[in-house]
């Protein structure tokens, strides 16, 4: 049996039917196949592939098909889709063995019946390679790109009515660029420079960012969870855009700092380590696994300063002290970050329509934990003005003891949104690097003023 395409069109039907998040489903299948280095590289490929261009594949397939997608089962669906994608876009593997390999695959999956018609498609599809033509962008230009980058028309519509066309073709493109990884040095534990050094030795090519301190860019990662600075805690993974929400809330030492959705984690350990793991920084998260998840990795870098517990942030009614510093980065539709997590933009338009009024609901009550002249941060990993500056607006025009704070931006950082006020910020990965993310703050005014 080939293994990694086995594992491969596992981790896709587990992907349509459970919806799980890609690197998760992924990464349990791999485990569950015990898969070579080889193996696995081939079977993540064709799943992040797959799903990347799920639009456009059914574009070709169905110029083939005499039978409509919808009628087509799960299984014979994705092992059309996987064969097309190797024929398509992995110049590596042999065309023929594309096609055979995906008939040996229908046929250990309950698809044997299925497994002519495959053959007949795949070698269709081999012999018009060279006549394979996109929709004409002139006739109905939304759906040409639509198929060209394997995005919902929907979702191209709220970028080009949001940000313009030109970015918004930017982001298109961006969606298939190879996320970079990024590493947080733990300042408790390790000087940045002895990070980069260590993780050099250990074979990890690890460079600095020059303008965000404690920030590293890690290249040839390999299996980095299993490297000793891992296991010592001298670093943990994330992305430049959360890294540039913490600077810029700066947490300072002995300072009392709420993260009312921390889950997994990644900015209350930043915040954590900013705070040089002094004063008092809680965590919470509506669901129980996950606040494992934030004390198992403050045990791993060993920032004691953290105390994590399960809130539900939008019905809290509690009595928690007042803090200098509160975080809200909400659940949000992580349109910011589908070249990580390609089948988010598969989410249907109605699965996103009530985020605002949670997003909302979660930011007034956390509200009232702000200090007087204390500090509020909204965020998200979103690329959607309903869920970022709408719900801004939103809570200061309704909360008259807030005032915006404007963000005192690194030089490197310009603005991409025209007309965006000065205490929000919107990052796109084609302008900064990072994931696409929202950022906005405001203060808590003194009392007489509000
Ligand atoms: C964007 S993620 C937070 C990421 C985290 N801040 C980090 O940097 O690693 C949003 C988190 O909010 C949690 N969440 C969703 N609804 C919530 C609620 N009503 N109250 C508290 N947490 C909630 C989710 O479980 C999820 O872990």
């Amino acid at each position: 049996m080939d293994n990694a395409r086995a594992a491969a069109l596992a981790a896709l039907l587990h992907v349509d039917v459970n919806e799980g998040y890609s690197n998760i489903v992924l990464d349990k299948t791999l485990i569950s196949f015990s898969l070579d280095p080889r193996d696995k590289a081939l079977a993540s490929a064709i799943f992040y592939g797959v799903l990347e261009r799920r639009i456009t594949l059914d574009y070709y397939i169905s110029r083939f098909s005499k039978m409509p997608l919808k009628k087509l089962s799960p299984q014979v669906l994705e092992i059309l889709r996987m064969g097309a994608y190797q024929i398509l876009y992995l110049e590596k593997i042999p065309k023929s063995a594309a096609v055979n390999e995906s008939v040996i695959l229908a046929k250990e999956n309950n698809a044997v019946k299925a497994s002519g018609f495959i053959n007949a498609i795949l070698r269709s599809l081999i012999r018009n390679m060279d006549n394979l033509q996109m929709p004409d962008e002139g006739k109905d230009p939304k759906i040409a790109l639509s198929i060209r980058y394997s995005c919902p028309e929907w979702l191209i519509s709220l970028w080009q009515k949001s940000y313009g066309l030109d970015c918004t073709l930017h982001l298109l493109e961006s969606a298939f660029s190879k996320p970079p990884v990024f590493a947080r040095t733990n300042n408790i534990c390790i000087s940045e420079e002895n990070l980069i050094e260590k993780l050099n030795a250990e074979g990890v090519k690890a460079v600095p960012i020059t303008w965000l301190n404690q920030a590293v860019e890690l290249q040839q990662i390999g299996a980095i969870s299993q490297s000793e600075s891992y296991r010592e805690g001298l670093f943990h993974i994330q992305d430049l855009s959360s890294q540039l929400c913490c600077f810029l809330l700066q947490p300072l030492p002995g300072q009392r700092i709420i993260d009312v959705c921390s889950a997994p984690g990644g900015k209350t350990f930043t915040m954590a380590e900013m705070m040089e793991n002094k004063g008092e920084l809680l965590a919470f998260d509506k669901y129980k696994g996950k606040v494992n998840l934030i004390r198992q990795g403050a045990q791993r870098l060993k920032l004691t300063v953290i105390s994590a517990a399960v809130r539900d942030a939008s019905a809290a009614e509690d009595d928690l002290a007042s803090a200098d510093k509160v975080l809200c980065d909400v659940p949000c539709s992580g349109l910011g970050i589908i070249r990580r997590k390609p089948e988010i933009k598969y989410k249907l338009p109605s699965a996103i329509d009530s985020l605002p009024d949670l997003q909302y609901l979660i930011l007034c009550k956390s509200s009232k934990l702000v200090k007087t002249n204390g500090t509020l941060f909204y965020s998200t990993c979103t690329l959607n003005p309903n869920e970022n500056g709408k719900v801004a607006e939103r809570f200061l025009r309704n909360n008259h003891d807030f005032e915006p704070l404007p963000l005192n931006l690194p030089d490197q950082i310009c603005r991409i949104v025209e007309g965006e006020p000065e205490n929000q910020l919107t990052l796109m990965p084609h302008v900064h690097g990072t994931d696409g993310f929202f950022i906005a703050a405001f203060r808590r005014k003194q009392e007489w003023m509000s």
